[in-house]
């Protein structure tokens, strides 16, 4: 909804078609063995060249950066210890090697362009292009992407890159695993030391404290874990356990900070830091509720921990939002105006509160500013046939990113509707979540929604003119989100609510009277702003036909009124952008306009009429003559279907 959809864009049309072509190409392959192309050295080379090449780019010019979505397939399912390891060497092109795994490890550092990738060796010395998708920030920046960093990767898939050359690439975040060194899979040429296994636990807790203070969390995560399995005293396991919750909570896995604290908490009921890690960590999960009853015992036990008492006036007040639907909403926007990204620390109202239907915290929101030179991504998704410009791809690695570390949040997002998309109900296996990024990608794509920082603004800009603003208003929205209770709402175009944003809020209000049990709609696609020829409405992105009363007049108009009606609505178009407005001509073809309708504008509002007369009302406003100007007010409101009595 409201995103920017390019598909029928004809600059962008031809990289779809070459997408498809690729794919075609590559399909003739499947099945035929990886055979190297090029030495190992000439790979190196050619992957040195090209990391050289991006670093230098220059820094203030906004490309268009092409993602592809590849067609769907599922993640591994199958328990590591029933995968046998697969060499280079035997593996064959466009081919899932199911019930497979691939250890190998990087010789280069880290490349990042719309994946994370490197170029892996395989025991045998064979070498390869790797490309891991939808990873975390974490892995692009610093870490974790060294050279020598050892990797299983499940199922592997070899495909035919872009330029030709042979890849793998990996979309599911749990088919990559990233193995520590110290790990029996590895290989012993492949250790920098071999007597890390007989280090006690102290020696791994003080690692881990290393790692942490370095903000290497995934390292020191590990090395907390080693800490617990080395037979440590009963206050090391607790040290061991605080410790590696705050490493949770800093890599933003609630779900396993909750975990450690659980069992921290068993022990000493009332740790302070067990309490404290367990009320941020129920805040992030967005269970306010449980956050507060912990911050309360937590305040009555050390009333003098005055970050843990910031936090719990934090706590009450998403409580008060969510209870009674009471916003600041002039705060809001000022805070979204300097907060980057956009997003407000708020709770969620379920309502009504008057017109107030609901004001939702986005689940998952990627910004796009409009004012810095930033990247624009246009995503390919051969499956769908579309191409669209903006944060999609963002959204889609974001939540799968927050559904792997939260898996309890999984249920609710795919709940979410999929269309026929289908997916194994299966959500972890040996003890790690697998979340389908295809089941992902299908939600995002059918529940997502392109956003303005805030609507008012950009609003205002289109009533003033700005050509920028007004597209953005009609739905070309670079930013976008996902919000899971807005999300069940339907489309009609003669709809019963409105949706508004301020940062990563959607705010929806009804724009009528609304008796108990009404079924809540918004448009998917605004009637205001479509041409003419577009009605009944174009939702076959959705698989719907919309059955409000406008899109069946539409269809039961015959197609000569329809032309005649469309003819003069942009010979009207053309007629407002002239130097020399001819008002007479342009009222005569309003009054023809106003005749391609049958039924009265209080049953089937006259859309194309709104904007002539409201244009008018202002023209004639603007030369003093109020009368005609009130008259073409009153016109307009009527053309929208209002029943303006005494007017
Ligand atoms: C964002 S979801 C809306 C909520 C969805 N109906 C649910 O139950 O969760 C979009 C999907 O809802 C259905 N839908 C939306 N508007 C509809 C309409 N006017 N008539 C029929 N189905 C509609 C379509 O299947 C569409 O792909």
């Amino acid at each position: 909804m409201d995103t920017h959809d390019v598909s029928n864009a004809p600059e962008y049309l031809g990289y779809l078609h070459a997408h498809k072509q690729n794919l075609k190409n590559a399909k003739a392959l499947k099945g035929r063995p990886e055979k190297p192309q090029k030495s190992k050295d000439e790979i190196l080379m050619q992957f040195m060249f090209r990391q050289m090449v991006n670093t230098k780019a220059p820094a203030d010019t906004i490309n268009i950066r092409s993602s592809f979505l590849p067609p769907a397939y599922p993640p591994c399912y199958t328990p590591f210890i029933k995968l046998k390891k697969v060499m280079i060497k035997n593996m064959c092109l466009e081919t899932h090697h199911r019930d497979r795994y691939l250890l190998v490890k990087t010789v280069t550092p880290a490349d990042t362009m719309t994946a994370v990738m490197a170029i892996i060796e395989d025991e045998d010395g064979s070498v390869l292009m790797l490309q891991l998708y939808n990873q975390e920030q974490e892995l692009w920046n610093a870490h974790s992407m060294k050279e020598n960093t050892v990797l299983v990767v499940k199922e592997p898939y070899v495909k035919v890159m872009a330029d030709g050359d042979y890849g793998i690439r990996v979309d599911h975040l749990s088919d990559v695993w990233f193995v520590p060194e110290f790990d029996d899979l590895v290989p012993l040429s492949w250790r920098k030391r071999v007597t890390q296994a007989d280090e006690d636990a102290s020696y791994w807790k003080m690692k881990g404290s290393e790692h942490f203070s370095q903000g290497d969390y995934r390292s020191a995560i590990l090395c907390y874990s080693k800490t617990l399995d080395a037979h440590p005293s009963p206050e090391l396991v607790v040290i061991a356990q605080l410790n590696r919750a705050l490493s949770f909570l800093k890599s933003y896995r609630f779900d396993a900070t909750l975990k450690d604290v659980e069992h921290v908490l068993q022990v000493s009921e009332l740790s302070e830091k067990g309490l404290f890690r367990k009320a941020q960590a129920l805040y992030q999960l967005r269970r306010f509720q449980d956050s507060c009853e912990t911050h309360a015992i937590l305040a009555e036990k050390y009333p003098i921990n005055t970050q843990a008492a910031n936090e719990y006036s934090r706590a009450s007040a998403r409580l008060v939002e969510q209870g009674s639907g009471k916003y600041e909403f002039r705060k809001m926007i000022l805070e979204a105006k300097k907060r980057r990204p956009p997003r407000l620390d708020r709770g969620t109202y379920i309502g009504p509160a008057g017109d107030l239907l609901l004001c939702e915290k986005a689940f998952s929101h990627a910004f796009h500013d409009e004012d810095a030179s930033q990247d624009l991504r246009l995503l390919l998704n051969v499956d769908m046939d579309k191409a669209t410009i903006g944060t999609q791809t963002e959204r889609i690695e974001l939540v799968a990113q927050k559904l792997y570390k939260n898996p309890s949040l999984i249920p609710d997002f795919v709940d979410l509707h999929h269309g026929t998309y289908k997916s194994a109900d299966v959500l972890e296996v040996d003890g790690i979540p697998v979340v389908d990024t295809f089941l992902v990608k299908t939600i995002i794509l059918l529940n997502g929604f392109g956003c303005p920082l805030f609507s008012r603004e950009s609003h205002i800009g289109a009533l003033k003119g700005d050509d920028d603003t007004a597209k953005k208003v009609n739905g070309q929205f670079h930013s976008s989100g996902v919000w899971l209770m807005a999300s069940h709402i339907n489309h009609s175009c003669m709809s019963n609510a409105r949706r508004s944003f301020i940062g990563d809020m959607m705010i929806i209000r009804a724009s009528k009277d609304l008796p108990p049990n009404t079924e809540i709609t918004f448009w998917y696609k605004s009637p205001m702003s479509r041409d003419p020829k577009e009605f009944p409405a174009n939702l076959q992105h959705w698989g719907i036909r919309c059955d409000c009363i406008l899109c069946q007049e539409a269809l039961s108009t015959s197609s000569s009124i329809l032309s005649t009606r469309n003819r003069i609505w942009a010979d009207l178009r053309r007629l407002f952008k002239t130097s020399k407005i001819n008002l007479r001509k342009i009222e005569d073809k309003v009054s023809t306009l106003a005749g391609t309708y049958s039924q009265p504008a209080s049953e089937v509002p006259h859309l194309t009429l709104e904007s002539p007369y409201l244009s008018l009302a202002a023209i004639y406003a603007s030369s003093r003559k109020l009368e005609k100007s009130v008259e073409f007010g009153l016109k307009t409101l009527e053309s929208l279907g209002f029943v303006i009595q005494g007017g």
